[in-house]
């Protein structure tokens, strides 16, 4: 699956709903309360960060749960993206890109959303193929303000920017041309995972699916 194809199919991801709640589960046990709770709030795409040891057995049993589309984020390695893949994720989500991680989700035909921060990574990424990004970390890279100084020069890019993004900010990035949906950990806390507050996850999942892309 060429890089041009995997951008296809994150941008159809991207398109089902304004926010990807970025997800750190701790208990894979609950993860199919907690997927069936974002869904009914709104948010199928979400994506399972690789940061914990419960990461993969989550995706596993998430990927049952109907409606759900599920990623996997924090995929570094070539590695990482067959062990995503295996457990039955969709898409993979990188903070950055290597020429290694693109060559690995490209033979393994898994669609790799990466992440870029600046002009040349923007550029690097587009030159592979890519041109649905994920733009990291948001606030800390300059906000709305940066993102929209790189679709100046870049109008093929188009981002999913996630690092800091809250429903409260969330907005300032929806309103621009470049941004197909943001990303972000608000959503689904790990103390609201372990408490079950599922209703509570629910509910910033429906106040996140009301949030409104540009285009
Ligand atoms: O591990 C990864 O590859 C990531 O995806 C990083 C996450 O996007 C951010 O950690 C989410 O940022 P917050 O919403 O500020 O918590």
């Amino acid at each position: 699956m060429t890089p041009t194809d995997q951008s296809r199919a994150t941008r159809a991801l991207a398109a089902l709903a304004p926010v990807i709640p970025v997800l750190v589960i701790d208990d894979a046990a609950r993860a199919v309360d907690l997927a069936s709770a974002l869904v009914a709030g709104g948010l199928p795409v979400l994506e399972v960060t690789l940061r914990t040891p419960a990461a993969l057995a989550a995706i596993r049993a998430m990927a049952d749960v109907p409606g759900a589309e599920v990623g996997a984020g924090t995929v570094l390695t070539r590695d990482d993206a067959a062990r995503a893949l295996d457990a039955g994720a969709r898409f993979a989500v990188s903070p950055g890109l290597t020429e290694a991680l693109a060559r690995g989700c490209t033979e393994l035909g898994l669609p790799l959303l990466p992440g870029a921060a600046t002009a040349s990574e923007v550029m690097a990424a587009l030159d592979l193929g890519y041109d649905m990004l994920k733009f990291f970390p948001a606030e800390p890279a300059g906000g709305p303000a940066a993102l929209a100084g790189l679709g100046g020069p870049l109008p093929a890019a188009r981002f999913c920017p996630t690092g800091g993004i809250t429903l409260a900010n969330a907005p300032r990035y929806l309103a621009l041309a470049n941004v197909a949906c943001v990303g972000g950990s608000w959503i689904a806390p790990v103390a609201d995972q372990a408490a079950g507050n599922w209703a509570e996850i629910e509910a910033r999942a429906r106040a996140a699916a009301a949030l409104v892309a540009q285009s």
